[in-house]
């Protein structure tokens, strides 16, 4: 009887919360929809509700297009998550990521924090802190410091063109997407561990050193929205049936390989000479804001991330350029005859070194406009609105809101680029001087201008200069199969794949003089 009555009394309350709940669940949603604060802005409706509706667009990985298409549909200013907004806009990229202006990361990035170890400067999103840490780094991004490291990048040029060498004697497909990936790791392994990483003397990857960053980025990509990001695949439970499993995480396993490199060079820091200048060398030596020395988990932090940071962006860009010149006979032809005719000039029996690659305005234009379609970065660049909101197309968002600028959306922006902004023009920047500085400022390739600007830019411009005048000067390349040409898929990064060629040794170039750069001194 007493039970009865309990069950009676108890089951009509709750059925009472539970559409008490749902009610105001709902009119929570309803308010978010079409009162809250964003209300006002287009964009698709299922995103008014949900994160879902980009959350599952990421996973596909087709975010390179489906920004476009957004902005294409909505206009430039877009609400793609209930509290998230996506833009393209001069404006709001000068104040969102240009110089005197500092607008905060989002907890997004907490998506990239290291499971262990020291804060990383990319993810770190407290400006105090970030500004710390970018400091001691920077001497060793300077370009006067890469020119001091040009040598290590073009011996692995040297063997990455030996090797295209020896595959086209076979006559065989040549997949761009594996080689540029595997000299772009060679090429950070020379500068941050110290020696190429062997990707390309072994033809392989390395202890699946790219597989695992590959998956580091699709997961901490995709992850970054839900609640525990990271965590949700690199805790103690998947790591211990991964243990039973007998397989490692992707993490794991990238932090023991790292430690395996760094460690030689840390312990003999104090007592030897640095056996070569690089990357490293600085990370070594570099200095808290106490004066005092690093712990050895920092270095390990800075080489890490570098070879998160640097290695696949610049595969992505070399592989963009390589496949916009191919795509257009005239600009191939053009560009050709330009390096040819450096190196007749010139005389040269050596390869072209960075600076004189910066002579010939026409392959920086080409490199410049094969990045500005094909960024290597195309998920928006979260940040808080600051202090006054931004006002985009009339439409106030309003401060500390999550709002970002996708570089492929604002890369390909009617209003700066014209109407051709989708088409492949390296002439476009050769229409003047005060019109490529208005370009270059409206330029999302590396992230705007200002003090979370990509680090790295100068290591990438080296390799990618290089890479495609070389690669000119020593072969003609063809895409293998044009209607085909590659597949791209995008988790932070919009990663070209099965990116086919045929590749013939030019006659009149017998490869590759042994001939190594010097050290160069800066041009002012
Ligand atoms: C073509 C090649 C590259 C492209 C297109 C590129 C693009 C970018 C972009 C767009 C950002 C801003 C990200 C954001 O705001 O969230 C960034 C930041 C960064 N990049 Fe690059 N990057 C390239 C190469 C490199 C290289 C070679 C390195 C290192 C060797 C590097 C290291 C970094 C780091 C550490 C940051 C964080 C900077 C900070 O927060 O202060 N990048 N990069």
């Amino acid at each position: 009887m007493y039970t009865q009555l309990l069950v009676h009394d108890v089951a009509p309350f709750t059925t009472r919360l539970a559409s008490w709940a749902t009610v105001i669940f709902i009119g929570f949603l309803f308010y978010r929809a079409f009162l809250g604060p964003l209300s006002h802005l287009p964009g698709p409706l299922l995103a008014k509700f949900t994160g879902q509706w980009r959350s599952l667009r990421y996973w596909r990985g087709r975010w390179h297009e489906d920004i476009l298409e957004v902005h294409r549909q909505y206009g430039p200013i877009v609400r793609i998550a209930p509290n998230e907004v996506a833009v393209v806009d001069q404006k709001a990229l000068k104040l969102l990521y240009g110089h005197g202006h500092n607008a905060a990361k989002t907890d997004w990035y907490g998506s990239w924090d290291p499971a262990v170890g020291p804060p990383a400067f990319f993810a770190v999103r407290d400006r105090k802190l970030h500004s710390t840490l970018r400091k001691r780094v920077s001497g060793a991004y300077t370009m006067s410091a890469i020119l001091k490291y040009e040598l290590h990048i073009q011996d692995c040029l040297d063997l990455f063109l030996r090797k295209l060498q020896k595959h086209s004697a076979a006559g065989s497909k040549i997949d761009m997407s594996n080689w540029t990936n595997a000299f772009a790791f060679d090429v950070v392994g020379e500068l941050v561990y110290g020696a190429p990483l062997g990707h390309l003397e072994s033809e392989t990857d390395v202890s699946g050193l790219r597989k695992s960053i590959f998956n580091i980025f699709f997961w901490s990509a995709n992850l970054g929205h839900y609640w525990g990001q990271k965590s949700l695949y690199y805790n103690k439970y998947s790591l211990a049936v991964r243990k039973l499993l007998g397989s490692k995480n992707s993490i794991t396993a990238f932090r023991e390989w790292s430690i395996s490199r760094v460690k030689k060079r840390w312990d003999m820091r104090e007592t030897v000479p640095s056996p070569r200048n690089d990357m490293l060398s600085h990370f070594l030596h570099m200095k808290n804001p106490n004066g005092q020395g690093v712990r050895f988990d920092e270095v390990l932090g800075e080489a890490m991330n570098i070879i998160g940071a640097g290695a696949d962006t610049t595969s992505i860009a070399m592989r963009a350029c390589l496949f916009a010149v191919c795509s257009r006979a005239d600009v191939y032809q053009k560009l050709q005859k330009e390096v040819d005719d450096f190196y007749k000039a010139n005389k040269l029996s050596r390869p072209i070194q960075y600076l004189e690659t910066q002579k010939l305005p026409y392959l920086c234009a080409v490199t410049k406009e094969a990045m500005r379609l094909f960024p290597s970065i195309v998920f928006q660049l979260l940040r808080f609105a600051p202090e006054g909101g931004i006002c985009v197309d009339g439409k106030t968002v309003p401060a500390g809101t999550p709002i970002g600028i996708s570089p492929v959306a604002q890369n390909r922006d009617p209003l700066v680029w014209g109407d051709n902004a989708d088409d492949f023009l390296p002439e476009r920047w050769l229409e003047g001087e005060e019109r490529t500085r208005y370009l270059d400022s409206n330029n999302m390739t590396f992230g705007g201008s200002g003090p979370r600007m990509c680090v790295g830019k100068n290591i990438a411009l080296v390799e990618i200069h290089k890479f495609l005048a070389q690669i000119l000067r020593h072969f003609d390349v063809e895409i293998a199969d044009k209607e085909k040409s590659w597949h791209v898929t995008s988790y932070w990064f919009a990663y070209q794949h099965d990116f086919n060629v045929h590749v013939r040794v030019r006659a009149q170039n017998p490869l590759l003089s042994k001939e190594k750069p010097t050290e160069i001194a800066v041009a002012a």
